[in-house]
């Protein structure tokens, strides 16, 4: 079993997480339950820091929070010290209930509508990332309108193609993302936004793709870009500021993964930067970065308890859990792999082929094919690793399941964050069918 950040077995033979017996959290708080290792999530947001801190680069760290958004997770961001990426009102709204500093929060999105732009310009964050023509006219007229004014930076996609799942892919020139760089949509964008006088342009924006595990795509993209800043910095005399080269960092799910560290990607990203820069005769720009997955994907585990199992002779063993693609729907999105042990018996070695079924109606509800367990029985809990991200964000209610608790879990204290759902929760917005309106009558 590879054990992430500060995951141990204890005498017991459990699992334990920031110090904290996980069988124990597991039946304090039911399953299916997210366990976050906070201790990991800390030292990453300060490797990604340190990273810059060592070569003197100004930057902006700021954390995706779409990988994991919830008022303690946004707190803790707060407390290390980074930035904060939120993609919708939603997203605003947690950051803002959290007290995170409004002049630290970025905001993404593709079709960021009226009332969200309205919203987080009167919220005073610190700049958009603007995506479209669209949105930058709305931002000008908005702008106009609230007599205030706003930094932004332009999305930019690069046109180049990272080496991940195809629907995780952002970078590449058919995207639905950002402004073209070799049509010249970009260049027509940084025209129109240097032309209005309630919008400061801070600079240009990247994201590539998520679950990188190479510098290269992040090279390519830099010498695109700069290829067209050194010909707008001559015939507009514009260079940005600031360069966000966005998220996107890989992690270790299965040991067919091999990430980088922090410190390689940035180090890669600030030596071409610097190189460019000074080819080009510019001031190296601050560096921003808003890494998701990176900083919380691994701190996050997912215990479940065993249930039923079918045993299909020479075709396969499927054992079920207590969850699935409510509260992990990667799998059958991406076929993203996981790995899994039992976090009751945790130094047993794997002696079984099986496969995890989730609980869902649904036959692609799977979490993992083909994983050797000990043999597992009822009861047993299920530890699922590396579900930090994208796993509770991307939760629902099919089937109206409950969506699980999440506990953070340091140096041997626990908290709990998000409460686990109830079946009154499951109403909370529903309303029942007036008395024979359906019927006519
Ligand atoms: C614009 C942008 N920034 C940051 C991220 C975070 O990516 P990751 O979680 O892979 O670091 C994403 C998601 O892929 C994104 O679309
Ligand atoms: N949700 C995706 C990544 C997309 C990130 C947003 N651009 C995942 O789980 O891998």
């Amino acid at each position: 079993m590879y054990l992430h950040g500060t995951s141990s077995i204890n005498e017991d033979n459990h699992l334990t997480i920031g110090g904290l017996d996980t069988v124990q959290l597991a039946q304090k708080y039911g399953t299916p339950l997210y366990i976050y290792d906070v201790e990991l999530i800390r030292q990453r947001a300060r490797s990604f820091k340190k990273a810059f801190e060592e070569q003197g680069i100004k930057a902006q760290v700021a954390y995706a929070s779409k990988a994991f958004s919830c008022l303690a997770q946004v707190q803790l961001v707060a407390e290390e010290g980074l930035s904060l990426d939120v993609v919708s009102g939603g997203e605003l709204y947690t950051a803002l209930a959290a007290g995170f500093p409004a002049e630290r929060i970025h905001f993404h999105g593709n079709n960021k509508s009226y009332d969200e732009l309205q919203y987080a310009l009167k919220s005073g964050i610190g700049c958009f990332v603007v995506d479209n023509f669209h949105e930058l006219r709305m931002l000008n007229e908005l702008c106009d309108k609230m007599n205030t004014q706003t930094s932004i930076l332009l999305r930019i996609t690069p046109g180049i193609e990272a080496h991940t799942h195809e629907y995780i892919l952002t970078g590449q020139e058919d995207s639905k993302f950002g402004f073209d760089l070799q049509n010249g949509q970009a260049e027509k964008a940084v025209i129109e936004a240097l032309d209005s006088d309630a919008i400061t342009l801070l600079g240009v924006h990247f994201h590539i793709g998520s679950q990188i595990f190479e510098t290269a795509g992040f090279i390519l993209a830099i010498q695109k870009l700069y290829d067209y800043l050194a010909k707008w910095n001559n015939e507009l005399s514009f260079f940005p500021k600031v360069l966000n080269l966005g998220g996107g960092f890989g992690i270790r799910y299965t040991e067919a993964d091999e990430p980088l560290e922090p410190k390689e990607y940035i180090e890669a990203m600030i030596g071409e930067v610097t190189r460019l820069s000074a080819s080009n005769s510019v001031s190296v720009p601050e560096i921003w970065i808003e890494p998701g997955r990176s900083l919380v994907g691994d701190a996050g585990t997912t215990i479940y308890s065993v249930g039923s199992q079918k045993d299909i002779p020479s075709v396969r063993h499927y054992v079920a859990v207590d969850g699935g693609m409510s509260d992990n729907i990667r799998p059958a999105l991406y076929q993203a792999q996981y790995e899994a042990a039992l976090a009751n018996r945790a130094r047993e070695k794997g002696t079984k082929k099986v496969s995890i079924a989730g609980k869902c109606c649904e036959s692609g509800d799977m979490l993992i094919w083909d994983i050797l367990l000990p043999e597992a029985q009822t009861g047993d809990y299920l530890a699922v690793f590396c579900t930090g991200a994208y796993g509770y964000s991307m939760s629902n209610n099919y089937n109206r399941i409950p969506r699980p608790a999440v506990v953070f879990a340091e140096n041997g204290e626990e908290q709990l964050v998000v409460k686990r759902e109830t079946y009154e929760d499951l109403l909370r917005l529903d309303l029942p069918l007036k008395n024979g309106v359906l019927a006519g009558n």
